[in-house]
């Protein structure tokens, strides 16, 4: 009797051996070519069974699940349901499972073996989960899923004639039959499931293997999680004002002692002013917020290494699945809590386009790294050093409050942005979680030392220019005597009329004048303040000598200052985040789009700011 070849796939999660496996058990045997009509590789080979008979063997990409978000998902989707043009639906499927990560890939496992087609599992990278202390039952697991299971290791060949064996054993096997009343399992079900699954298949564990289980089982709790992720950021925000404040006094103190060493040797002149009013004031008001940038970046970098980050990431799937994103998501936007740019590069890891778009478009609303010298340098200002609590400031309550309503915003934006122009379904998500680890001294200081120096070198260049180009716009034409030297000035000009817009949501000139060198750096509305009130009081000895706090002090009232703070949580300040955006959606569509809708928020939000607190009394 002659008959088709048996047709078997490898299926599985991303990473989990697939083609490991198949390059061992077909070696050379093998034929690449594209699906037609998609550019996804189709990989197939011929394996030798131990009775000599021929199967052909299919390497499928890795999938998370049966509902496909990316194209190389649908191509494994309709392979195994025998939809895809160019291939013959397999007789066996081979279920490949990374036995380090057991847990997460019996969730995909479980949708497949579902399907009651003759399968076999894989349990590949068993060398790994004993190199973590990890030994498991394959008898155990094999009872729990009603399939044969069989322990690999692909890459050193063990257990390849087994598994040859088995799958020549489902083949001549029938279908399993189905409780076809069986209800709908969910994704949190299918999640449970698969953590009893996996705890049961395990035969011994060592205790530092155990300890990280608990620490999973305590830090992705469904309830626990949350509020132990939120009060670790919450920490974080404390500890960039407490902890910054000796280090920026220190730089304060010596910026200030150059800029009188400056005046004091060097004769009256334009050149001097620009030095000292222009140079020193300007980029120095700036280079104060290095401690609390590097004390932002210890924690993070820590989180990153640590495993933390990628758990916090897990956590938050579901919060981003209700407003129609998924944890793909997540790390893109974590990244633009340092700058929105490498975040919005970051999403080209998120396979739903619409899924992508609406990341890139709320990326901004992320309180990037240059925000906080503003944010800092206004709440040190107007914001008492008082506790509201033990061991709580409230200066780091405001801040942390200004990041939340960025993450609130966004999530409400998404949310209406999933509904409106993104329409799309949302795709679930399921994440591999690396090893908890100590982080080494050394990677945590280099990396401490590149965003130190990132932060100098925009110091030293951009914002230095910007310092300058505004001092000049700022100083020319020269005042009459007796006229305000800010008011005579081209900056001053273009600022009493941009505030014509602004005065409505309570900004003065000054204000106005701040936003607009800001689209270059955000950090550069410090230094512009800075600047502005060197030059306007720099016939008055007095006020000259003031900080740029009391400064801002004597001359805002509390209400101007939380609107200006409210701005810049949704403003589109950088010009760069826009041609990141542009690059990243080919066109000038959504830059456009983002532009637009976060000026509009921006003024909104500082608007109703400014009022309400002026109706609350605090002006
Ligand atoms: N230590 C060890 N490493 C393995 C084993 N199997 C695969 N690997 C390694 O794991 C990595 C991922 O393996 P792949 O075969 O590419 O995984 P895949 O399932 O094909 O991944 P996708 O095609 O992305 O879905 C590679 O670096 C392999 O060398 C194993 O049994 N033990
Ligand atoms: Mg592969």
């Amino acid at each position: 009797m002659s008959k088709m070849p048996t047709v078997a796939a490898l299926v599985g999660n991303p990473n989990a051996g697939k083609s490991a496996l198949f390059n061992a058990l077909t070696g050379a045997r093998q034929k690449i070519a594209n699906y037609p009509g998609v550019t996804v590789e189709r990989k197939a080979g011929r394996l030798i069974l131990p009775s000599g008979e021929p199967v052909e063997l299919v390497d499928l990409p890795g999938s998370y699940g049966l509902e496909a978000t990316s194209p190389d998902e649908e191509v494994t989707r309709k392979v195994i349901m025998g939809e895809q043009a160019g291939q013959v639906r397999p007789d066996v499927i081979v279920l490949v499972l990374d036995s380090s990560n057991l847990e997460q890939h019996l969730v995909f496992a479980q949708e497949v073996l579902e399907l009651g087609r003759p399968t076999v599992v894989a349990l590949n990278m068993v060398d790994l989960a004993e190199r973590d202390g990890l030994t498991l039952d394959p008898a155990a697991l094999e009872a729990a899923l009603g399939v044969p299971v069989i322990p690999t290791v692909a890459v050193r060949r063990r257990g390849l004639t087994e598994l040859a064996a088995a799958i020549g054993d489902a083949r001549d096997k029938p279908e399993r039959a189905l409780d076809a009343a069986r209800p709908h399992v969910t994704l949190p079900e299918r999640r449970m499931l698969a953590h009893q699954m996996a705890t049961a298949a395990i035969l011994s564990e060592t205790s530092r293997h155990r300890i990280h289980a608990r620490m999973d089982k305590l830090l992705l709790h469904p309830w626990a999680g949350p509020p132990i992720l939120f009060a670790l950021l919450f920490i974080v925000f404390q500890a960039v004002f407490s902890w910054a404040t000796p280090f920026a006094d220190a730089i304060d103190g010596g910026v200030s002692a150059l800029g009188d060493l400056a005046k004091a040797t060097l004769p009256t002149s334009l050149l001097r002013d620009l030095l000292t009013d222009g140079v020193i004031a300007g980029v120095g008001s700036v280079l104060v917020f290095l401690p609390q940038i590097i004390i932002l970046f210890f924690f993070i970098l820590t989180m990153e290494a640590t495993g933390y980050m990628a758990r916090a990431a897990f956590l938050m799937d579901r919060m981003m699945a209700g407003v129609g994103l998924s944890g793909r998501s997540f790390i893109p936007l974590l990244s633009s809590f340092a700058c929105a740019i490498p975040g919005i590069m970051a999403t080209r890891s998120i396979t739903d386009p619409k899924d992508r778009l609406t990341t890139i478009l709320i990326a901004p609303m992320m309180t990037c790294s240059a925000r906080l010298p503003v944010y800092a340098v206004i709440i040190a200002a107007f914001i008492p050093n008082t506790k509201v609590g033990p061991g709580i400031g409230l200066q780091g309550l405001v801040l942390f409050c200004l990041y939340v309503a960025g993450i609130i915003g966004a999530m409400v934006v998404a949310l209406v942005l999933r509904r409106s122009v993104t329409k799309g379904a949302a795709s679930g998500f399921i994440m591999e979680l690396p090893k908890y680890q100590l982080p080494t001294v050394k990677d945590l200081a280099l990396g401490l030392w590149q965003r130190a120096w990132i932060f100098l070198r925009r110091a030293g260049t951009m914002i230095f220019t910007v310092t300058i180009a505004l001092w000049i716009l700022l100083n020319f034409p020269r005042a009459e005597p007796g006229q305000d030297q800010v008011n005579a000035s081209v900056a001053g000009t273009l600022a009493n009329g941009l505030s014509v817009v602004l005065e409505p949501i309570g900004f003065n000139r000054d204000m106005s004048l701040a936003i607009i060198p800001a689209m270059a750096a955000r950090e550069v509305a410090v230094s512009s303040l800075a600047t502005t009130y060197a030059v306007s009081a720099s016939d008055d000895e007095d006020q000259a000598a003031m900080a740029l706090g009391d400064q801002l002090k004597s001359r805002w009232t509390l209400p101007m200052a939380l609107a200006f703070l409210a701005w810049f949580v949704f403003a589109p300040q950088c010009l760069s985040t826009i041609a990141v955006a542009r690059r990243e959606t080919n066109g000038w569509k959504w830059p456009a789009f983002m532009l637009a809708y976060l000026f509009a928020l921006a003024y909104a939000a500082a608007g109703v700011t400014y009022w309400t607190a002026i109706a609350a009394g605090l002006g």
